[in-house]
């Protein structure tokens, strides 16, 4: 039976401030609508992902905040000066309730990826594409060149990487295809790219892209059975079950449903909620759904993850023989 996967998680948008203004993103907020996440709201989803058996905790933000005039005073009421600290305080608190971190900050430095990079289990970033779009002319941080290069770098940091492409946002079949090749260069030459999000657009009221049409469902199952081809077989093809029915595209060779919360609701498409496992469970009888950590087996064999979570990925990865368990239908280990 073939295998599919995916990750219990918790939610977390720490800040929905952003740089950026990408015409099909209803997550950003201007500053007088923004916020920051605070320690307590934090500590409490954190406590009820625990309490329900969750693994990952996914910290998404909006990407350099602190270049929005006023952020600082919003961190100054967390009694912060800097968002880095308290990115990875909150790490640290999620570690401490035992849950592995994940990160999608957007374009990052350097030096706050290496930074960060001991406190998750692994970090992302969507490609999105690597075409200029105009659903990305306010959006620097969406140039291409510098999403392949923050890749390159988490690649040589050896973090385990998510990334992706979004579908309908006015690429070409042209721009699709580059997009996953670059990304399967980027992973050939580093080797730590875990999964590729076949990411489909979905239109949000009061954006620029409102009216923008949604993807057809044949053209993503040619997206995926595209990806599932360029990409090596040892990285996975995921799709996000909320927003487009997931059986047509693992038959097309997904092979990933990514984080999926009992709690939480998914902050960057919050009208599309998540199926339970149960439903999951009925309609993909035909194959093998398992939970997975944030951080893939062969990662953690190779000590990629974060060093300040290698006690806890230890003890949730040999919990219910996931370390020993041989697979058939793809080279999890
Ligand atoms: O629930 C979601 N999870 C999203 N994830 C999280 C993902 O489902 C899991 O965190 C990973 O599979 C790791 O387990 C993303 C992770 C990234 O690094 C980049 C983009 C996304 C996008 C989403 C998303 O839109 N919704
Ligand atoms: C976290 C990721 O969520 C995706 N994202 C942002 N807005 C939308 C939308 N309207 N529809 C689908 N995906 C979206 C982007 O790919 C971003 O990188
Ligand atoms: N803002 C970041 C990006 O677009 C993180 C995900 S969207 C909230 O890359
Ligand atoms: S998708 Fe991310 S980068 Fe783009 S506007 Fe939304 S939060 Fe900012």
């Amino acid at each position: 039976m073939k295998l599919i996967t995916y990750s219990k998680n918790i939610f977390l948008p720490v800040t929905n401030l952003c740089r950026n203004r990408c015409q099909y993103c209803s997550f950003r907020r201007n500053l007088d609508e923004a916020h920051l996440i605070s320690r307590s709201a934090a500590q409490q989803l954190l406590e009820e992902g625990r309490d329900h058996g969750c693994s990952e905790a996914l910290f998404t933000l909006g990407e350099r905040p602190e270049e929005v005039e006023g952020f600082h005073l919003m961190l100054a009421g967390e009694g912060r000066e800097d968002l880095l600290g308290y990115l990875v305080e909150l790490c640290e608190l999620a570690i401490e309730h035992d849950l592995l971190p994940h990160t999608n900050a957007g374009l990052l430095s350097e030096e706050d990826l290496a930074t960060l990079q001991p406190y998750n289990a692994s970090m992302g970033l969507m490609l999105e594409s690597c075409a200029k779009l105009d659903a990305h002319e306010q959006s620097p941080g969406k140039n291409p060149e510098l999403r392949l290069k923050h890749i390159a770098r988490a690649g040589r940091l050896h973090i385990p990487f998510t990334t992706g492409i979004l579908v309908g946002i006015g690429e070409s079949w042209q721009d699709r295809i580059q997009s996953i090749q670059a990304i399967s260069r980027l992973h050939d030459e580093h080797g730590h790219i875990q999964e590729v999000i076949v990411q489909p657009f979905d239109p949000k009221p009061g954006t620029a892209m409102s009216t923008h049409p949604r993807p057809e469902r044949e053209d993503l199952v040619r997206t995926v059975r595209l990806a599932r081809e360029l990409l090596p077989r040892e990285v996975a093809v995921q799709v996000p079950p909320n927003l487009a029915d997931p059986l047509p595209l693992i038959e097309a060779g997904a092979d990933d449903l990514g984080g999926i919360s009992p709690i939480t609701r998914d902050e960057i498409n919050p009208n599309s909620s998540w199926p339970r496992e149960e439903e999951l469970k009925r309609s993909l009888f035909a194959y093998e759904l398992k939970e997975r950590l944030p951080v893939y087996p062969r990662f953690i064999r190779r000590g990629w993850h974060g060093s300040k979570t290698r006690r806890l990925t230890a003890a949730l990865a040999s919990e219910d023989g996931l370390r020993r368990k041989s697979i058939s239908s793809r080279e999890w280990w």
